[in-house]
C-alpha cells in the first residue's frame, strides 16, 4: 500500500480545500516514514495518531502565535462541523436522545460563546448560568448573596462546575473578574464542615497583603460553617501552631510560599499530607524565573502535599507558556478556561499615555494632575522602595493625604497603610510592584503609572488595581525618552483594548529578548524624584559627608580613649598581682629566718 493509498483511505468521506495543503502535506512526510511499517494496520493506526498530533501541534503553535488568542469561534467552528456531520448522521435515521444532547452541546457552546468563554480539555461540565445551579446548601447561597453576589462572572460560570467535579484547572481571566470567589466557592462547598485532619486546602500567593484578602474573602464566603481558616502572621508562633505536634484544628492555609517553605523546613516540618486542593493564585508569578524566582519554593510545595487525591489549580489574568506547558504535563485530566483573550487589559478601564519629557516632568505632570482634580482613591506606581519615599517626601506637603506601601515598612505598618487606604483616609497610595498583583481596593478610581512598567504584564495587572468587578476606571502611564523601548509592547494593549494609540507606537522596533531580561531583572536607572535644586542637593550632601566623618572620628577617639583605660586597668592589676608575690615571698624569708633562730636557740 503506497502513501497516497493510506491517505485515500483515512480521508474517506472528508473533504479538503486547497488552502489546507499545509496539513496535508505534513501528514504524508510523516506517512512516507510509516509506510516502512510491516503491518498496515498499525501503520494505520500510526498514521491516525500522527495526524492527531499534528493537529494538537499545529494548535500549539497558533497558541503561541497568537499570544494565546484562541477564540471560541475557532472552537465552535470545529465543533460545527464535526456536528454537521454528525447532524447528517441523525438526519439519517439516529435516535432523539442523541439529537437532544447535540442540541444540548451547541446550546452550551453558544451560551461560552456569548461569555467570552473559552475551554480546552476531555468532557468539561457545562457552566452555570446562575448560583442556584449548583447544589450548594442554602447557608453557602445567603453567603454569596451577603457578599453582594448575584450572578456568577463568567470565570465562576465555568470554573465552579469544573472544580466541583474535581477537575484539575488552569484558569486565566481579566483583572477584577472574581476569580477569587471561583476558587474558593467549590473548596468550601467541598470541605463541608472542620475536621481535626489538619491542613485540607492550601492557597498560595505571591504576598502577604494578597494572602490576607484572600482569607478575608473566604471568611466571608464560608460564614457560619466553622471552618478554620489562617494566614501565618508570626512564623514562630506558626511553627508551634501548625506543627504536627498540635491539635490540628484547621482547614485551610492562605500562605506566601515563603513562609510555607520555611514550616516544611522545620524538624518536625508542618505536614500537608491530607491536602486535596492545592490553589495557585498568580500563577505566572510564582512560575517567574529570576532573582526572586518562587519556582524552587512551589516545588517544595508540590512534594510536600503528597496526598494521591491532590489536585492543582492554577489562577491569573497572564500567563506565560512556561505556565501551560507545566499544567499539561503535571496535571492529569486539566481543563483550561480562558475569558477573553489572554494576557489583555481589563476592557473597563479608559487608557492613556503621557509624554511628560524626562523625569523632572513627572512631577510637574503629576500636580498638573493634582491641579486639575484627581478623585481618589488614587494609587501611583513607581519602580522601586527609594522612589516611593522620595515621592511621598515630594507630596506630603501638597495638601492630599498621602502614604507610600513598600516592602522596607515594616509589617504592622503596611497593614495600616492598606486599612487606612481601604478605609478613605489616605487618598493617594504611592507603591512598587509589591501592589501590582491580585489587591483588590474598590473603587479605585485612578491608576498612575508614575515609572514606566517593566513589562506588558505588569502594565495589565498594574491597571487592573482600577475599574474591578466592572467598574469604571482610568489608567494614565507617564513616560519619558527613555521608556521607549518597551513603549511597542503596551502600545499595542491599549490599542487590543480600544484605546486610541498614535499609530508610530505601534510600529516601533520591537523590544529584544536580552532588553527584556534587562528590564525584568533591574529597573532602569532614574533621576531622583525630587524639586529641590542640584546645587541645594550638592550642599546638603556635603554636610552629611562632613557630618558623617565627624562622627567617624568621634566614634574613633572614644574608641581609642577605651583602649586606653583598658590598658591602664591592666598595668594596674599587674602591679598588683607583682606586689601580692613580693609580699609572699618576704612573708616566707620571714617565716624561715624564725625557725632558723629557734634551731640554733636548742
Ligand atoms: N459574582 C460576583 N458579582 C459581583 N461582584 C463580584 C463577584 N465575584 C467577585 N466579585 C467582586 O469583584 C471584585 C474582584 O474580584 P477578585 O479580587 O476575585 O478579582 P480577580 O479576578 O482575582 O482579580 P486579579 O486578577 O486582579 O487578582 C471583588 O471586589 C469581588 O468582591
Amino acid at each position: 500500500m503506497d502513501t497516497y493509498d493510506i491517505f485515500k483511505k483515512l480521508s474517506r468521506g472528508a473533504k479538503f480545500k486547497r488552502k489546507e495543503k499545509r496539513n496535508i502535506l505534513l501528514i504524508n512526510s510523516d506517512a512516507d516514514k510509516l509506510n516502512k511499517l510491516p503491518n498496515t494496520n498499525i501503520a494505520e493506526n500510526k498514521l491516525q495518531e500522527v495526524k492527531m498530533e499534528q493537529v494538537n501541534e499545529n494548535f500549539e503553535e497558533h497558541d503561541q502565535l497568537a499570544g494565546y488568542e484562541i477564540t471560541l469561534l475557532g472552537n465552535m467552528k470545529a465543533d460545527e462541523t464535526g456536528k454537521k456531520s454528525k447532524k447528517r448522521k441523525l438526519a439519517n435515521g439516529k435516535n432523539d436522545e442523541q439529537k437532544r444532547v447535540l442540541l444540548e452541546q451547541e446550546k452550551v457552546n453558544h451560551f461560552r460563546n456569548l461569555h467570552n468563554i473559552n475551554v480546552v480539555g476531555k468532557n468539561i461540565p457545562n457552566p452555570i448560568i446562575s448560583f442556584d445551579d449548583i447544589p450548594i446548601k442554602q447557608d453557602l447561597k445567603d453567603n454569596i448573596k451577603t457578599c453582594g453576589y448575584y450572578t456568577p462572572t463568567p470565570i465562576q460560570m465555568q470554573t465552579i462546575p469544573t472544580m466541583m467535579e474535581n477537575r484539575q484547572v488552569l484558569a486565566c481571566a481579566p483583572t477584577g473578574s472574581g476569580k477569587t470567589a471561583a476558587f474558593l466557592l467549590p473548596i468550601i462547598y467541598q470541605l463541608q464542615g472542620p475536621q481535626k485532619k489538619g491542613f485540607r486546602t492550601v492557597i498560595v500567593c505571591p504576598t502577604r497583603e494578597l494572602a490576607k484578602q484572600t482569607q478575608r474573602e473566604c471568611e466571608r464566603l464560608a460564614e457560619g460553617r466553622g471552618l478554620r481558616i489562617h494566614v501565618i502572621n508570626k512564623i514562630s508562633k506558626a511553627v508551634e501552631q501548625f506543627g504536627p505536634n498540635s491539635s490540628k484544628k484547621f482547614d485551610i492555609l492562605v500562605t506566601t510560599p515563603n513562609r510555607l517553605c520555611y514550616l516544611l523546613k522545620q524538624e518536625p516540618p508542618i505536614s500537608l499530607e491530607n491536602v486535596e486542593w492545592l490553589i495557585i493564585d498568580e500563577a505566572d508569578k510564582l512560575f517567574e524565573s529570576g532573582i526572586h524566582s518562587f519556582r524552587k519554593q512551589l516545588e517544595q510545595i508540590l512534594v510536600a502535599c503528597n496526598n494521591g487525591r491532590r489536585k492543582i489549580a492554577m489562577f491569573s489574568a497572564t500567563h506565560t507558556p512556561v505556565i501551560a506547558k507545566w499544567c499539561v504535563h503535571n496535571m492529569k485530566g486539566l481543563v483550561r478556561i480562558t475569558v477573553g483573550q489572554r494576557n489583555a487589559a481589563t476592557d473597563t478601564v479608559e487608557q492613556e499615555l503621557l509624554f511628560v519629557g524626562s523625569e523632572s516632568g513627572k512631577l510637574l505632570a503629576f500636580r498638573d494632575l493634582i491641579r486639575k482634580g484627581l478623585t481618589p482613591p488614587v494609587l501611583v506606581f513607581v519602580q522601586s522602595k527609594d522612589r516611593a519615599q522620595q515621592l511621598f517626601s515630594e507630596l506630603i506637603y501638597d495638601g492630599i493625604n498621602v502614604d507610600a506601601i513598600h516592602a522596607d515598612r515594616t509589617q504592622t505598618q503596611r497593614d495600616n497603610t492598606v486599612r487606612c487606604f481601604r478605609e478613605g483616609k489616605i487618598w493617594v497610595l504611592i507603591c512598587t510592584e509589591l501592589m501590582a498583583r491580585g489587591i483588590d481596593f474598590k473603587g479605585v478610581n485612578l491608576v498612575i503609572n508614575y515609572d514606566f512598567p517593566p513589562s506588558a504584564i505588569s502594565y495589565v495587572h498594574r491597571i487592573g488595581r482600577a475599574g474591578r468587578a466592572g467598574r469604571k476606571g482610568k489608567a494614565i502611564t507617564f513616560f519619558t525618552i527613555d521608556d521607549t523601548v518597551n513603549l511597542r509592547s503596551i502600545a499595542h494593549i491599549m490599542k487590543q483594548s480600544g484605546c486610541e494609540v498614535p499609530a508610530y507606537m505601534l510600529t516601533m522596533k520591537k523590544q529584544s529578548k536580552k532588553e527584556k531580561k534587562k528590564m525584568l531583572s533591574s529597573a532602569p536607572l532614574r533621576e531622583d524624584i525630587t524639586t529641590i535644586p542640584e546645587y541645594e542637593l550638592q550642599r546638603r550632601a556635603k554636610r552629611r559627608r562632613r557630618m558623617q566623618n565627624d562622627l567617624q572620628l568621634k566614634q574613633r577617639k572614644i574608641i581609642e580613649r577605651d583602649e586606653q583605660i583598658l590598658r591602664r586597668k591592666k598595668k594596674i592589676r599587674d602591679m598588683m598581682k607583682f606586689s601580692k608575690k613580693t609580699k609572699k615571698v618576704s612573708k616566707r624569708k620571714d617565716e624561715f629566718k624564725k625557725d632558723n633562730k629557734s634551731c640554733k636557740v636548742k
